[in-house]
């Protein structure tokens, strides 16, 4: 337009939110300011409308999904979920983010959005918590580092999704469907953050598409 300024770039500094109710949301929030993202705890509906992507953190996804219907968010982004904002779910958000989840605690529900099972707390006791390098070929080299800690795994995904890493036995642990991803452990416990610049090209993208 004759006299504006030249277009602010929005995608440049891309404004996200981590959804805060519960879990190691601090976490993604250094990570994602880190990577140069204006990013913000997100408690509310009108905290959620601001941002145009989201994280969703580890924790515990029975406590998020009561908190997510208490503070009346579950609905909110469920519609920006369908609607398509960029989200990226680790460990209990890859749990909120799958459309079915076994052994789930009675009454729990999920956001859904992603074409996937998972199952929760899928490695047992013994393996409660552990680490590994994954070979993700989206992700190039050098192999990710990935902490489990009491984490789903991916048991079915749907025609919709797609498998971005297996462990050695094949279970799926790494999913993306359009602007969704999700993982089973926490880039935010290593210092290797290409899933979070994944989720924020994503969320460049989008915002460059729809300026
Ligand atoms: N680190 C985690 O997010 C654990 C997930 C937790 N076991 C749950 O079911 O929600």
């Amino acid at each position: 337009m004759a006299g504006s300024p030249e277009p602010s770039a929005p995608a440049a500094r891309p404004k996200v939110g981590v959804l805060a109710l519960q879990g190691d949301f601090r976490e993604h929030l250094a990570v994602l300011r880190g990577l140069g993202a204006d990013a913000v705890p997100v408690r509310r509906e009108s905290e959620l409308a601001a941002v145009d992507g989201l994280v969703i953190p580890g924790g515990e996804s029975s406590v998020m999904d009561k908190l997510s219907r208490t503070f009346g968010l579950a609905g909110p982004l469920k519609k920006r979920i369908a609607e398509g904002m960029p989200v990226y779910g680790t460990c209990a958000g890859l749990i909120m983010l799958a459309d079915t989840v076994l052994d789930a605690i009675n009454g729990q529900q999920s956001l859904g959005g992603l074409d996937i099972t998972v199952r929760r707390n899928a490695f047992g006791n013994q393996l409660d918590s552990f680490e590994t390098d994954l070979s993700i070929p989206e992700l190039g080299e050098p192999p990710v580092h990935a902490v489990f800690i009491r984490a789903p795994v991916v048991e079915t995904v749907g025609p919709k999704a797609h498998a971005l890493s297996t462990l050695p036995d094949g279970r799926v642990v790494a999913v993306e469907q359009g602007n969704l991803l999700g993982t089973s452990f926490h880039p935010e416990m290593t210092d290797d953050y290409r899933f979070h610049a994944r989720f924020l090209d994503t969320v460049r993208s989008r915002t460059a598409a729809a300026a």
